[in-house]
Parts: structure tokens; sequence; C-alpha cells
């Protein structure tokens, strides 16, 4: 079984001392710039003028241009979106990369993928919370924590695995447990996670069981209830005790059609397709191909953004939500809106 670090296993002290740039202050940089601050490491923020910079201020932190911060910091965190770290790092954050800094990732993509290609003396490490950023800060502030991966691309100090636990345990991550990887294994399996499985797969699962239902006479609202808000309720029971807390907690009627139906949904079929979007990741494919859809500015994911916001799944689920407040709305991710609350 593999090594997985606990607080205990972690020494926080290889934090002491050293400034923290959070580089980006949306879904991963408020948490973790928050759970820093809150254990005690000396954080700064690194932005460019905009909503995320007030929120930043408002949230109490030291805010400073992407190069300033990075010329500040002995931990440069790069929390910005994929796509946009290459253009930053070049422009703002190579320039400040005195031997013996630690450059950071939450995400393998741009060195695994050779976006970045950051000089040798300097720590080059990952530390990768296994869930979105939201649930990062929600989870610390209620005394628990989402798992991380760590990742050692480049050592020249000697002390970057002991950074990136400190790290990781200071953002509650060895909470939950912390497990060492490298840079390719973290990019290709997080890849596939959410595209095969958390969201690709999720996503088409719900809205081809609500078109389904729609299609054939029930009500939508009905439809919404069974394939979507109800997904939380079953996920939340594996989550707590795997697929068999799940099936003791449904009748033995959902059970059985649970084993009948399964296969013929995820089919030898599905698993294949799983494995031709695994190799165009493992190839690199992937990769290009959304680099090439910035370049372009993103013509497919705007037209594919805006037919999904106008899917009858997501108007129907909005006036639904309306009526459940407790049901909590973090409207948006991109936004840095009630990025405290999670
Ligand atoms: N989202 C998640 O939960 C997870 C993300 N990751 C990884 O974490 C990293 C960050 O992802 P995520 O948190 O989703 O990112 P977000 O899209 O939430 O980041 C947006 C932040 O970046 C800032 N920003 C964007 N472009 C620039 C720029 N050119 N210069 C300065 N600031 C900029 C935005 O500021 P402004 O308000 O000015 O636009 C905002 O603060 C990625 O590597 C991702 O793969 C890893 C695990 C999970
Ligand atoms: C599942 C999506 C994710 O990989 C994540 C929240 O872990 C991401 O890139 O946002
Ligand atoms: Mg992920
Ligand atoms: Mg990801």
């Amino acid at each position: 079984m593999a090594k997985v670090y606990y607080n205990g296993d972690v020494n926080e002290g290889f934090l002491t001392g050293k400034t923290v740039a959070i580089i980006g202050y949306g879904s991963q940089g408020h948490a973790h710039a928050l759970n820093l601050k809150e254990s005690g490491v000396d954080v700064i923020v690194g932005l460019r003028q905009g909503k995320s910079w007030e929120k930043a201020k408002e949230d109490g932190f030291n805010v400073f241009p992407v190069q300033e911060a990075a010329e500040k910091a002995e931990v440069i965190m790069v929390l910005l979106p994929d796509e946009q770290q290459p253009e930053v790092y070049k422009a703002s954050i190579e320039s400040e990369l005195t031997p013996g800094k630690a450059l950071v990732f939450a995400h393998g993509f741009n060195i695994h993928f050779n976006q970045i290609v950051p000089p040798s003396d300097v720590d080059v490490f990952l530390v990768a919370p296994k869930g979105p950023g939201h649930l990062v800060r929600r989870t610390f502030t209620e005394g628990a924590g989402v798992p991380g991966l760590i990742a050692v691309y480049q050592d020249a100090t000697g002390e970057a695995k002991d950074i990136a636990l400190a790290y990781a345990k200071q953002i509650g991550a060895a909470r939950a447990g912390v497990l060492e990887t490298t840079f390719k294994e973290e990019t290709e399996t997080d890849l596939f996670g959410e595209q095969a499985v958390l969201c690709g797969g999720t996503s088409a699962l719900v809205k081809a069981g609500f078109e389904t239902l729609v299609e054939a006479g029930y009500q939508p609202e009905i439809a919404y209830f069974e394939c979507l808000h109800e997904l939380k309720l079953i996920v939340d029971l594996m989550y707590e005790g795997g697929l068999e807390y799940m099936r003791y907690s449904i009748s033995d009627t959902a059970q059985w059609g649970d084993f009948q139906a399964g296969p013929r949904i995820v089919t030898d079929e599905t698993k294949k397709e799983m494995k031709a979007i695994l190799d165009d990741i493992q190839k690199g494919k992937f990769a290009k191909g959304w680099i090439l859809e910035n370049k372009l500015n993103r013509p497919e994911y705007n037209a594919i953004n805006t037919a999904e916001a106008n899917h009858p799944l997501e108007v129907v689920g909005r006036e639904l939500r309306e009526m459940m407040p407790f049901v909590k709305q973090s409207k948006q991710k991109k936004g840095a809106v009630n990025h405290g609350q999670g």
C-alpha cells in the first residue's frame, strides 16, 4: 500500500520564515491563501487589477501585481487558470525565480506538457488537492480537509518534498491524507478523472437520464430531482462509506436494479472509450487541442457552454433551487464571489 502522509507525519516548520505568494485568487487561490493564513503562514497574493484583487483585499491580504508578489516570496504558488499560466509566467514570474526559491503548482499540466520550462536552480513541485477549491476551503473551516497529492519535479534545495508536505498540511490536506506522485501521474490521472468520471462522465449521465424521462413524457421537475438533485445524496453515502454504505442505505429493490442496469449503461464499449480518452491524454492530444482552442479564443468552448446553460435540465434546476434556500449556490466559480463560504 502507498505511503499516506497525515498531520503527524509532517513537519510544518519547513514553511516557517518563508513568504508564500498565491498567484490568482479564484477557486483554488482563495482556499489556499485563507487556509495557509489561518495556519499561521505568511501569505501574500499576486494578481492583476480586477474583481479578485478587490476580493483578496477584502479578505485581509496584502495584494501585489504578480511580478512584485513573485519578487517578495520564497514560495510562489501558481493558481491561475492552466491556459493563462505560460504567458503570466514568462511576463511576471520567470525573472523573479532567484536560486533556491520554489515554483509550485496545483496541477502538473504546464510542466508536464512543457508549456513552462523553469530554471534548474529552483525547486519545482506540486501540491494538488483532490477536490474543488471551494471544498478545500469549506472542509478546512469545518476542521476537516480534502486529500492531496504532492510531486517533486526539481529539488534544488534538497528540501522540496518537505516544503511540499508542509504546504499540503497547512492547507488542510494532511487531515485527509497526502500521497506522493509524479507530475506525469498527477496530470494524466487528474485529466482522466475530470473527463471520464467526475465532470464529463457524470454530466453526460445526468443529462441522458433527464432527457430519457422527459422525452418519455414525465415531468421535468421530477426528472431533475431524480437524476441530478438526488445524485448528491447518493454520492454523499459513497463518500462516507463506499458503494457498500450507499447500497446499505438504498432499498434492496434499488440495489437489485443497480446490479442489473449498471452494466447495461457502462458497457465494454464505454470502457473502450475511456481507454481512448486516456490514450489522448497520455499522448498529449488533449493538451494540444486545449492549447489550440485557447489560441483561437475558445470558439467551441463558448458555443458548448452557452448551449449547456440553456439545457432544460439547467432551466428547471434554477427554478427549483430558488425554492431550496438550504441548497448553497457558490454561483461564480471564476468570479471570486462567495469564496469565503465555499
Ligand atoms: N478549480 C479547482 O478546484 C482545481 C484546480 N486545480 C488547478 O489549480 C489551478 C487554478 O485553477 P482554478 O482555481 O480553477 O483557477 P480559476 O479559474 O478559479 O482562477 C481564476 C483566478 O486567476 C486570476 N487570473 C486569471 N488570469 C489572470 C492573469 N492573466 N493575471 C493575473 N491573474 C489572473 C483571476 O483573477 P481576475 O478576477 O482578475 O480574473 C482569478 O483570481 C489550475 O492549475 C488548476 O488546474 C487543481 C485542483 C482543483
Ligand atoms: C474534477 C475537476 C478538477 O480536476 C478538480 C476540482 O479536481 C479541476 O481541474 O477543477
Ligand atoms: Mg482534480
Ligand atoms: Mg483538474
